[in-house]
């Protein structure tokens, strides 16, 4: 196997994202969860996207994960490496975008690195340096309010430049428009400063369509699904990828019983639990009680297991800005999100002991700890539920199939939970 494009993404719902925009532009894609271990078997592929869970770790992690993945993708013939961030660029202060992005640069020997989180499908567009979230500034956002990344900044340039060793430069899209001749003329002036990364302009598909050709001049670039969707149209075009006909898997029906669990505390995510109401058993945990202790999962899956036989039921965490701000002042931020993370994880481990084979998860984190409990090691792309969230069917687990879906927290229409259902047959 060898690759055309090797993707390093920092959470596994944003890995699903990826591998569906890819999968949907016509590259044989399969997303791993971690580094592949040599006897995974895998399809024949032009992309793999590698699933960290490095978004929201220590930095110095972060990069150690992010250059192991790297390597594998290298060693199995990746010419471009794209390091798969968020399309609102969720990060701190402290990292994790700009290490990761200093680390990979090194190994990769680029003299300057395009940098754009715009998906215009789902309303991320930058302008200026500034990532727009549909019609506000991202520091406007519903982002501002994230439970671990805040974003009070959406001025790019700034946000990266705190983050990483090296200077940081722009393209903006007067020159973007002009075409690829004027982006590799601006970069060139940029590396010739000794600016190591150039936060790219860009509002519509066809920006990253001109995005992608001249990212594919370089070894590395950073984003979201956005460039994704250029840089795999840029492979299309200059024949190096043959589009596959046949697009997204299909697959045997599950079926049995389905559940959807939600940690995601985003505003869509809370106006997806509230819809799903209508259509589904809905249990809203008690953060304060999973951080007392195990007893509140025990409670959870007692409530399941009346329940399941009947349809699908949906347990969510998720609390709104304020309740959140008031649980991290007693618990610290990072101790709730893990212990309601981990929770889930308790919670999603029991569901598939009395038989789940159909699981929705909301919210990027929440899936990492998920994932990881269940032990899943890969997935293949199947149809897409809501633009960045495809069905996902779980490749190398030991007891037969089983059918997932990772949701952004921002992602998904208001019926997201019983249209994901609706699918995953
Ligand atoms: N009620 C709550 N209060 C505080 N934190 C919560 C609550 N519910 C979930 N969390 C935590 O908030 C974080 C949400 O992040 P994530 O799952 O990545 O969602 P998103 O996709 O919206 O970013 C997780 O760490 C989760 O454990
Ligand atoms: O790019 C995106 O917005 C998504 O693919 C993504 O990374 C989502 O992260 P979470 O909202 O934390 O799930």
């Amino acid at each position: 196997m060898k690759l055309s494009l090797g993707c390093i993404a920092d959470d596994y719902t944003g890995a699903s994202d990826l591998a569906n925009t890819l999968t949907r532009q016509g590259l044989r894609t399969v997303q791993t969860i971690g580094v592949p271990s040599d006897d995974l078997a895998l399809p024949e592929v032009d992309a793999v996207v590698v699933s960290l869970k490095s978004r929201s770790i220590e930095a110095g992690v972060a990069v150690d994960r992010s250059r192991a993945a790297e390597k594998w993708l290298r060693g199995r013939g990746a010419g471009h490496v794209l390091f798969k961030i968020c399309s609102t660029f969720d990060s701190t202060n402290a990292g994790n975008i700009g290490p990761v992005l200093d680390a990979l640069r090194a190994d990769s020997g680029d003299a300057i690195v395009l940098v754009t989180p715009a998906f215009p499908e789902t309303g991320r567009t930058v302008y200026q340096g500034n990532l727009f979230v549909g019609s506000v500034p991202l520091n406007e956002s519903p982002l501002k309010d994230h439970p671990l990344n805040p974003m009070h900044d959406s001025n790019l340039v700034r946000v990266l430049a705190r983050q990483s060793r090296t200077q940081v430069g722009l393209v903006d899209l007067a020159t973007l428009t002009r075409g690829a001749e004027a982006v590799r003329g601006r970069l060139a002036d940029l590396a010739g400063k000794g600016i190591g990364a150039a936060i790219i302009d860009a509002v519509f598909d066809r920006d990253l369509e001109t995005i992608g050709v001249v990212a594919l001049d370089h070894r590395l670039s950073v984003g979201a699904s956005g460039i994704g969707l250029g840089l795999a149209r840029a492979l299309v075009a200059s024949g190096k990828v043959k589009a596959a006909s046949a697009g997204a898997i299909s697959g045997a029906a599950v079926g049995g019983p389905a559940a959807c669990l939600a940690g995601s505390c985003s505003q869509a995510t809370l106006t997806q639990i509230a819809n799903a109401e209508k259509t589904m058993a809905v249990l809203h945990l008690d953060p304060e009680q999973i951080i007392a202790g195990p007893a509140e999962a025990r409670r959870a899956l007692a409530w399941v297991s009346d329940r399941i036989s009947s349809g699908p039921i949906l347990i969510a965490s998720s609390s709104t800005p304020d309740q959140v701000t008031a649980l991290q002042s007693r618990h610290g931020r990072d101790a709730a999100g893990h212990a309601i993370e981990q929770a889930m994880a308790d919670i999603a481990e029991g569901l598939v002991r009395i038989g789940v084979r159909r699981l929705v998860v909301a919210g990027g984190e929440t899936s990492g700890a998920v994932i990881d409990r269940l032990r899943i090691p890969g997935f293949l792309v199947g149809e897409e539920i809501a633009a960045g969230v495809p069905v996902l069917r779980a490749v190398g687990v030991k007891d037969g199939e089983m059918l997932l879906a990772l949701k952004s927290g921002n992602f998904g229409g208001t019926e997201f939970f019983s249209d994901a259902l609706r699918l995953m047959r």
